[in-house]
């Protein structure tokens, strides 16, 4: 419902500004609790059938687009039997109405011949049965047919262009993805009008119904002159049911308010959004815990009656409000018209059977078939016209989600291979900042300030700072995330924006502080710090040991396998009380939630945060120490002890390599010094709220503040110096020591 009139509005006004304030372009309605605000065409669209024409001739931009779909389509061999199969049925099914109205046609003359000679021809009569019961049993057969091999054709064509929206989107960029109006053209480009069908599904089944909508009105139309040309009033009859059923859908789709308009609904009866949120926060589980310990059962039914009581009109949702007032409208001429052309063949029949008598049974049979015939006939040409009108709409969408694959990224790609030889990266990487500013987009204000310094290969800097310094930001430019908006950043003194960004990103390993976990299986979370080591558990398990998770998870169901949220749920309904697992997992009938610190999931899995991020550092040791090719350089680590509370550190497994301090500072130091014994100099950057061990020995310490660098050098230089840095290790860093 959210999309369906959305997109129409959509390629309408694609051309146009759309201002809900402007007066001369937009009406204002209110509907009970909203305000409706709909774009008007300029008066030069006005007139009536031009917008319709101009909307249809834009077609033709989209055909390039259609073909290379039908191209597309095409070459997905193990869908040709089914499309065969499907047309041939569609092109037998459009033939059947005519086929039926030949039948039946010959009924009228069998009445015909008995009112004139007082008998029957049976051979005829049972012809005609026969030959209508066929029809009947040809359609039911013809839509099992159909049915049949519609499902696996959309099947085969969905798992095509799943996989063409799946490669589309992976490869575009942090800034790009973040962006609102890509955002919006990915929406619409992958979101179906139907959910269960693909939109190629959608595009080919109206080209199909376009072609054999031609074929039924054709054969129709020969038939139907055939049968009632002859008839007395045949002709009258005719127009009259045609003309009725044209006015009846017309007025039917004078509905469509929006049709081929901008425009946009919001409310700002602050006492309904209120209302909404009260409704919200009692149906969340994740409130739950707090309605009842914070007592505030009394309070929240108070208010949102409240609410309810002092809302400004109307209390509905949008769209109900909208049929509301479309079920109001005032009568349209049409629908008058159309009224009163339902009556007329019943009054022109009476007055024929007063001048006629004899000829009473001969007119209700005709008029039946006329009638029967004739709604037909204009259901068909009906359908004609609307799935030509829809095809524009769908046509549009099909260029959509082929200019998906074209969004270009922000961050453009460098063409100089990195690094020139793979044994380099054993002594690390130089990273080096000038006169770097960095504002993330849409935000006005700088992230980073003039930001200069240089780190050599092997060397260990640590980055310290206040909450907003900009220390993340540093890291997020090394990994070219974003890009500077002024000054240079130089890897191995070559600029950082000739570099293939495949192959830098694949020399450097990266410990986010807001470190994600995807819903993929605990061990498939590991194992995305090497890719290529995805089906190896062995190293995955090791990966798991070093970074102090491999107990935990060995605790938890499903061991590597567990799902902390299962991305498919279970469904069922109506299970006995007490009932307290399924398929091996816990019942939960409360809706997935992220509770605070960790991850609560349908499977009822619970992970402390500290946990969560012991599994993070298992990835980025699956990166550094284990990966294949041990390709990397220069390792990252975004305040890596943040989650960490010295309890659990003291839990870590006694067989980690790494176990030998129990506080995570000395642990990633520890962990520093294995990498420079066992894989060369790699460089590393630290960034930390934190003082003391890591500091210390530290080849080069950045210490910022509100986006700038204030002081920079080896902690004896800048503990002599006396400043900033040393003023705030007096005070903190006494306690890690
Ligand atoms: N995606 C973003 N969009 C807009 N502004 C951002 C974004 N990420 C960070 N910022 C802003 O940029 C500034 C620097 O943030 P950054 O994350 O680099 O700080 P930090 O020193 O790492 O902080 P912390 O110690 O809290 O992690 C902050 O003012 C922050 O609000």
């Amino acid at each position: 419902m959210r999309r369906g009139r959305g997109q129409k509005t959509r390629r309408g006004s694609r051309h146009r500004n759309y201002d809900p304030h402007d007066a001369n372009t937009v009406k204002h309605t209110r509907l009970g609790v909203w305000d409706l605000y709909e774009q008007v065409d300029p008066d030069i669209i006005r007139l009536p059938g031009v917008s319709e024409a101009a909307r249809r001739l834009e077609v033709l931009n989209d055909l390039p687009y259609v073909w290379r779909m039908l191209k597309d389509v095409a070459s997905i061999k193990s869908c040709w039997l089914h499309f065969l199969i499907y047309y041939v049925v569609e092109l037998l099914s459009s033939l059947l109405p005519a086929a039926t109205l030949w039948f039946s046609g010959h009924y009228l003359s069998i009445i015909q011949t008995a009112m004139e000679r007082r008998t029957v021809d049976r051979e005829l009569l049972l012809y005609a049965s026969v030959g209508r019961l066929s029809c009947a049993f040809a359609g039911h057969a013809l839509r099992y047919f159909k049915s049949s091999v519609e499902f696996p054709l959309n099947l085969e064509i969905k798992k095509h262009y799943s996989i063409h929206i799946f490669e589309s989107m992976a490869r575009l960029d942090v800034p790009t993805f973040d962006d609102p109006l890509v955002q919006t053209r990915l929406d619409t480009a992958t979101t179906s009008s139907r959910n269960s069908h693909s939109l190629a599904w959608d595009t080919i089944t109206v080209i199909i119904a376009i072609s054999t909508s031609i074929v039924r009105l054709a054969s129709q139309l020969s038939v139907l002159m055939k049968v009632i040309g002859g008839q007395r009033d045949g002709i009258v009859f005719v127009v009259m049911h045609f003309g009725q059923e044209l006015f009846w859908n017309n007025f039917r789709t004078g509905f469509d308010l929006f049709y081929a308009k901008a425009w946009a609904a919001t409310t700002k009866d602050r006492q309904y959004v209120k209302l909404q949120g009260l409704k919200r926060a009692v149906n969340d589980p994740s409130h739950r815990k707090e309605i009842v310990a914070g007592n505030l059962e009394k309070f929240l039914s108070h208010e949102f009656r409240y609410a309810y009581d002092n809302t400004s009109g109307l209390v509905a949702d949008f769209y109900e409000l909208l049929r509301y007032k479309s079920s109001q409208a005032a009568p349209s001429l049409s629908s008058l018209l159309s009224v009163s052309l339902r009556e007329l063949p019943e009054a022109l029949y009476l007055l024929r059977a007063a001048e006629h008598p004899a000829s009473i049974p001969v007119a209700i049979a005709s008029m039946r078939l006329v009638q029967e015939t004739t709604s037909s006939f204009t259901n068909a040409f009906m359908g004609f016209l609307n799935e030509s009108g829809s095809i524009a709409e769908r046509f549009h969408k099909v260029r959509q989600l082929y200019e998906i694959e074209n969004i270009p990224n922000n961050v453009v790609d460098g063409n100089i291979s990195f690094p020139e030889g793979r044994q380099t990266l054993k002594s690390g990487m130089s990273v080096e900042f000038r006169n770097v500013s960095f504002k993330y987009p849409g935000s006005g204000n700088l992230a980073l300030r003039d930001v200069s310094f240089k780190i050599n290969k092997g060397q260990l800097c640590v980055i310290v700072g206040s909450n907003g310094s900009g220390k993340s930001t540093v890291l997020k430019l090394i990994l070219r995330l974003y890009d500077p908006t002024e000054g240079t950043i130089l890897i191995n003194d070559q600029d950082i924006k000739t570099l293939k960004l495949a192959d830098l990103r694949e020399c450097v390993s990266v410990l986010f502080q807001d470190y994600t976990h995807f819903p993929l299986s605990i061990g498939d979370n590991i194992a995305l710090g090497s890719p290529q080591c995805v089906y190896d558990s062995d190293k995955i398990r090791e990966a798991a040991r070093l970074g102090g998770a491999e107990s935990f998870v060995d605790g938890l169901p499903e061991g590597f396998g567990t799902y902390l949220d299962r991305p498919v749920r279970d469904y069922y309904s109506g299970i006995p009380d007490g009932t307290k697992s399924l398929f091996g997992r816990p019942v939960n009938f409360g809706a997935v939630g992220r509770a605070m610190g960790g991850v609560r999931s349908s499977d009822g899995v619970h992970l402390s945060g500290g946990q969560m991020q012991r599994l993070a550092v298992s990835r980025s040791f699956m990166r550094s120490l284990l990966s294949e090719g041990q390709n990397i350089g220069l390792l990252l680590f975004d305040e890596p002890s943040a989650a960490l509370d010295p309890t659990a550190e003291h839990g870590m497994d006694d067989r980690c390599l790494l176990s030998c301090s129990f506080e995570f500072t000395g642990f990633v130091l520890d962990l520093f010094v294995r990498l420079r014994n066992l894989r060369g100099r790699k460089t590393m950057i630290f960034s930390s709220h934190r003082f003391g061990q890591l500091t210390r020995p530290a080849d080069l310490i950045l210490y910022m503040s509100d986006s700038e660098i204030v002081e920079a050098g080896t902690h004896t230089e800048l503990m002599r110096r006396g400043g900033e840095y040393a003023g705030l290790w007096n005070l903190q860093a006494q306690a890690f020591l």
